[in-house]
């Protein structure tokens, strides 16, 4: 029987001819949009930073490779309606696009989906939208610039936050190559970046610049890989192999400690130059597990997780930075994994769930960004995730930002996959846009409509306050530290005139006005900013203010330090408990809410699908869709039925299962969602 592949490559000349007056239309309607800033200029300026989001999509496509059409995909030469050239030999399969690039930013490409209704080959022009888009000219290193440098990542890991960028895509797509290719360019910056770095809060502390190396981080690695349920680390050098010729490791077990932490009990290397980090990618690359498909030699099965994580000395009580760069497993399709063993299905399985249980992790955390108020993440319910547990723990206090590179094939053959594979991140696009009003997302509707306007003033919530009650906060906390000194000083020299004999007087509260609080609060929330903006500020950051903002001679250095990390951790603490009291109300309008969508709506009639439904079920089958119709299109030859009729009958026939399958889903996510529990399997 013809597989979606051989389907699409015996019918490639119709597909070409549908695809040439789609590009011809396309060209009528305008050209190809570029990124907004050329590549040069963003070198240039600072990132944005307020333009920044907390989960960033991007797409890319690579070039097709030498011979790699004829050599993939072939003619189904038993095929009922093969072609045949003059000669009566099958022609070799030569490149056709899958996948075209509208817009590079915002993101956008259009899948060209093969299909086939009862009228004929169809194609299918499906277009999706993301933050970025990178077409297969562009190369590794602007990838990188306008993902990693642009987003601001190195900053923010070396400022004590969390950032993860995912390389998602089907086997082969090249998820490996941007990779190792964004590894290899943060061990490139991230030690100058440092420096950079620890010499701006070394001279906020007064050192003398110019005697400063800026080395105030400590940088740790580890290297971990996910093969199925199977964690190991990927640094533990083995000489062992088993009967398959993989190498034998050690089975890390991944789990949560007593207090909330996940910390793999993997071999960390501390490294202190862009060399080592090199060295130390390279070996634990090299140790990677990798077995041959029938899709790609080089094939990864395993999701392979760098993490480097950064202690700044100056803090050693602040959280430790993390970056964390996931080369995912290739998501593999049906037909690819019909020649694996038992072994290679269930990790097949187990990568496939262990990637939804992903999607839905990011796609809660970018809904709760887009509507700031509490959504739940299932972050416990697969290792990998649990892995990713500073991204996605809303109680972590870490800033942290998610950036997830989608890679889809260029070639049609592979459409329905990539189709696949943007329809998965579409559900993260459509909850990440601000513009978008999450319209995928509206059929779960979890939460209400989120409210126009700023947020009305709430003394409770930092992020309602305004620049006076910020300032008149930071004031009385910086008060409250002084009294607490003048205090301390008191009674040291109280001790000291008791041991000499003498008795000093009380103390008495100081006169309005004449108590120095060390530091100028205006400094540390000038005009126009607010506690949200303090807020958003990493705790390193929002010391190295406060150490900016040291007046007189109440404080020394280290003890101011200390002073702006408790500020610091009381305003975090305040905006935890506001959020948590509003994500209590948002759980009681959303039981509401059920059950007014439970009673309120009349249920759909079958045929009333919409097309995002019909496309979801298509990608749940996957080939199978089309293996169902073109039978039901012989049978009905056969028996010379009405064809258009038939059709009907059999997409019904399948959406009915599908809807009883996402219901069961549902179900089965409603139960865990009660009973959410640690997850170690
Ligand atoms: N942007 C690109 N430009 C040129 N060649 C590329 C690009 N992306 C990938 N390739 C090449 O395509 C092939 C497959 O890429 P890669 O191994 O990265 O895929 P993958 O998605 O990681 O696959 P798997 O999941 O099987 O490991 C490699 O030979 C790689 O060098």
């Amino acid at each position: 029987m013809a597989t979606s592949a051989t389907f699409t490559t015996t019918h490639l000349s119709t597909f070409r001819t549908i695809l040439d007056d789609w590009n011809e239309n396309k060209l009528k309607a305008g050209a190809t949009k570029g990124f907004l800033v050329p590549l040069a200029e963003l070198q240039q300026s600072p990132p944005n930073k307020d333009a920044l989001k907390d989960v960033v999509v991007a797409f890319r496509t690579r070039p097709p490779l030498p011979n790699e059409a004829a050599d993939k995909f072939h003619v189904d030469a038993d095929a009922k309606d093969a072609p045949v050239d003059e000669e009566g030999q099958v022609p070799v399969v030569e490149y056709c696009p899958g996948i075209t690039l509208t817009s590079a930013e915002p993101g956008v490409f259009v899948a060209h989906v093969p299909g086939m209704k009862w009228s004929g080959p169809t194609l299918t022009h499906k277009s999706y939208e993301a933050d970025l888009a990178f077409g297969p000219d562009i190369d590794n290193e602007e990838v990188y610039q306008r993902t990693v440098v642009a987003n601001d990542m190195l900053s923010l890991v070396l400022s004590g936050g969390v950032g993860c960028i995912l390389a998602y895509g089907q086997t082969g797509s090249g998820k490996t190559f941007t990779m190792e290719s964004i590894e290899h360019r943060v061990a490139r910056d991230l030690f100058e970046h440092a420096r950079v770095v620890g010499k701006r809060l070394l001279l906020a502390q007064g050192a003398d610049s110019a005697a400063e190396t800026g080395d105030i981080f400590e940088f740790n690695v580890t290297f971990l890989e996910l093969l199925g349920k199977h964690a190991s680390d990927l640094l533990e050098s083995t000489e062992e192999v088993d009967e398959r010729g993989n190498p034998v490791r050690t089975e890390i077990s991944v789990r949560e400690d007593k207090v909330g932490n996940v910390r793999p009990n993997l071999i960390s290397t501390a490294v202190r130059t862009s060399a080592e980090l090199e060295e130390l990618i390279n070996k634990a690359l090299s140790h990677r597990r990798t077995s041959a498909t029938l899709r790609n030699a080089t094939s990864s099965r395993s999701h392979a997780m760098l993490t480097i994580s950064i202690k700044n000395t100056l803090l050693p009580y602040a959280d430790e930075g993390q970056l964390i760069l996931v080369d995912l497993a290739g998501s593999e399709r049906h037909e690819d994994s019909k020649d694996h063993d038992k072994q290679r299905m269930e990790e097949a399985r187990d990568n496939n769930k262990s990637l939804m249980n992903l999607k839905e992790c990011v796609r809660a955390k970018a809904k709760m960004a887009a509507e700031d108020g509490f959504v739940h993440i299932p972050w416990r319910s697969n290792k990998l995730t649990m892995l990713l547990k500073p991204i996605f723990d809303i109680e972590s206090r870490q800033p942290s930002k998610a950036m997830i590179i989608a890679h889809v094939s260029p070639h049609i053959q592979d459409s329905v996959h990539s189709y696949a594979a943007l329809f998965y991140y579409i559900l993260l696009c459509n909850a990440n846009s601000r513009t978008n009003t999450l319209s995928y997302a509206a059929p779960f509707k979890t939460v209400p409509p989120k409210p126009r306007g700023p947020a009305p003033y709430d003394a409770e919530d930092p992020r309602t306050w305004d620049h006076s009650k910020t300032v008149e906060w930071l004031t009385a906390q910086f008060t409250k530290a002084a009294l607490k000194r003048r205090q301390a000083d008191y009674n040291v020299k109280a001790k000291a005139a008791q041991l000499a004999g003498k008795k000093l007087k009380p103390l008495e509260p100081p006169a309005p006005g004449t108590l120095d609080i060390g530091v100028d609060v205006l400094v540390i929330c000038p005009p126009g900013s607010t506690a949200k903006n303090l807020g958003m500020l990493y705790t390193p950051q929002f010391v190295e203010r406060c150490l900016a903002a040291r007046a007189g001679k109440l404080w020394e250095v280290d003890a101011l330090k200390n002073v702006a990390v408790d500020v610091a951790g009381n305003l975090f603490y305040l905006i935890l408990t506001a959020k948590t009291r509003k994500r209590k109300e948002i759980m009681k309008s959303r039981k509401k809410l059920f059950v007014e969508d439970t009673y309120g709506e009349a249920p759909r009639k079958l045929t009333e699908y919409d097309e995002e439904e019909f496309l979801e079920a298509q990608i749940f089958y996957g080939t199978d869709w089309q293996k169902i119709i073109m039978a039901a299109h012989r049978k009905c030859k056969e028996e010379g039925n009405d064809w258009e009729k038939e059709y009907s009958k059999t997409t019904d026939e399948m959406m009915e299962k599908f809807r009883a399958h996402k219901a069961t889903e549902r179900e089965e996510k409603a139960a865990e969602g009660e009973t959410e529990v640690s997850h170690d399997d």
